[in-house]
């Protein structure tokens, strides 16, 4: 395919995708559709694709016109990016049509604060009200493509050793401040999963800065732990790489868990999977981890169609859901044990006001460290509350 086609496919794309289509399931049809496309093909359509999700409201108003369209989008993107507008839009072979006089002359800079850092009007007051100054440099950094971390797993070897045997199959890695075991990819970022170094579990994919969260957890002394909300289960595998303790991995989701016990047994770590129906036979735990449902919004690099799903009413919902997880996890901590509230969020909202209300709500319970993780450090943005009993 040439440029201006892929150009011409993004924009095909986003339309199904402003219907109302999820972006990955929009791809994937367009990739089955269209079987001429080689593998560059379909990672430079989806690069489009997510660079124009991030970049939505910006892009709009480059691109012009009354509606918001694929179209639209990709022209803002062409006009962002200082492509030759003539080149691109020349309607010859699947590239997009030529532009209309109304295209030519349309479009405009996007206004200072939400409209060009690329997020919903309504959520920018609470954005300045969490990060102040910096609202606009952290939220600018979600128009941003992510990068993508490894976590080396010291029980299979060190960082210098990964990096080597990554090297050997074309990915090239270096160190990151954010955590000892993070490593950047720099080199080779689609090739991470067809590496040995993958497949036998010396590595895992995981965000620098969800790697540093779990690395200032207190778990010191803990022989019991709960990942109460484990997803996926990221944050008990960093667990289990730093800590001898049994850990349990629960979630209101248990279908989320499924590729769990392989992932583990990949790293060689020890994890008992149970539903939350069964957690009432377990005993207590020395430390309890809350890895909350939330907004995603430190996140919004990776899923940049969840900031503009996210409502007022969702994000009311969300933080009455994140009190009701910290209140139903806490009973399941032991008399001197440890609770954690962590959420990939950067809003207030989500992070100190559900501590400040948990608190209220259990005044058995004081929250006694807090940190944030801002997307400047070059990971997601996160944020971690410590609860103990008074
Ligand atoms: C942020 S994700 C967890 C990510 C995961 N810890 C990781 O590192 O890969 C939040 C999880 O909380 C789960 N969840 C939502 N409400 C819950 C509840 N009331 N109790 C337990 N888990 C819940 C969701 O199903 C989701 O998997």
């Amino acid at each position: 395919m040439t440029p201006a086609a892929r150009v011409a496919a993004a924009a095909e794309i986003l339309d199904v995708i402003l219907g109302g289509e999820p972006a990955e399931k929009a791809l994937t049809g367009w990739a089955r559709g269209s079987r001429y496309a080689g593998s560059k093909d379909r990672a430079s359509v989806r690069d489009h694709v997510f660079q124009a999700l991030r970049c939505m409201r910006s892009y709009a108003a480059l691109g012009g016109g009354e509606d918001v369209t694929g179209r639209s989008l990709m022209l803002g993107a062409m006009r962002a990016e200082g492509a030759d507008l003539a080149g691109i839009f020349s309607g010859e072979g699947h590239a997009p049509a030529p532009l209309s006089e109304d295209e030519l002359a349309g479009g405009r800079a996007p206004e200072a604060g939400a409209e060009a850092c690329d997020m919903p009007e309504w959520l920018w007051p609470a954005l300045e009200a969490a990060l102040g100054e910096g609202a606009a440099a952290e939220a600018s950094l979600m128009r941003e493509r992510a990068d993508v971390f490894l976590r080396v797993n010291p029980l299979y070897g060190t960082v210098a050793e990964a990096q080597a045997a990554l090297a050997e199959e074309g990915v090239v890695s270096e160190a990151h401040p954010l955590s000892e075991m993070a490593l950047k990819v720099v080199e080779g970022a689609r090739r991470v999963r067809l590496t040995h170094a993958f497949e036998d579990g010396l590595i895992e994919l995981q965000d620098a800065a969800s790697q540093a969260v779990v690395d200032w957890l207190p778990l010191e002394g803990a022989m019991r732990v709960l990942d109460y909300c484990a997803g996926g289960g990221g944050k008990s595998l960093a667990i289990a790489a730093r800590s001898d303790a049994k850990i349990v991995a629960t979630d209101i989701a248990p279908e989320r868990m499924k590729d769990l016990p392989e992932r583990a047994t990949r790293a060689g770590a020890s994890i008992t999977v149970t539903s939350l129906e069964d957690l009432s036979a377990e005993d207590c735990f020395d430390f309890v981890l809350c890895d909350a449902p939330c907004s995603g919004s430190g996140a919004w690099r990776r899923s940049p169609a969840g900031k503009w799903q996210l409502t007022e009413e969702r994000l009311i919902e969300l933080c009455d859901t994140q009190v009701d997880v910290l209140k139903s996890a806490s009973h399941h901590v032991s008399e001197a044990g440890q609770l954690a509230y962590v959420t990939c969020s950067l809003l207030r909202v989500e992070n100190e006001d559900v501590v400040a209300r948990f608190e209220a709500l259990a005044p058995e319970w004081s929250c006694t460290a807090q940190q944030r993780w801002l997307p400047s450090a070059g990971g997601d943005g996160f944020f971690g509350a410590i609860f103990t009993r008074k």
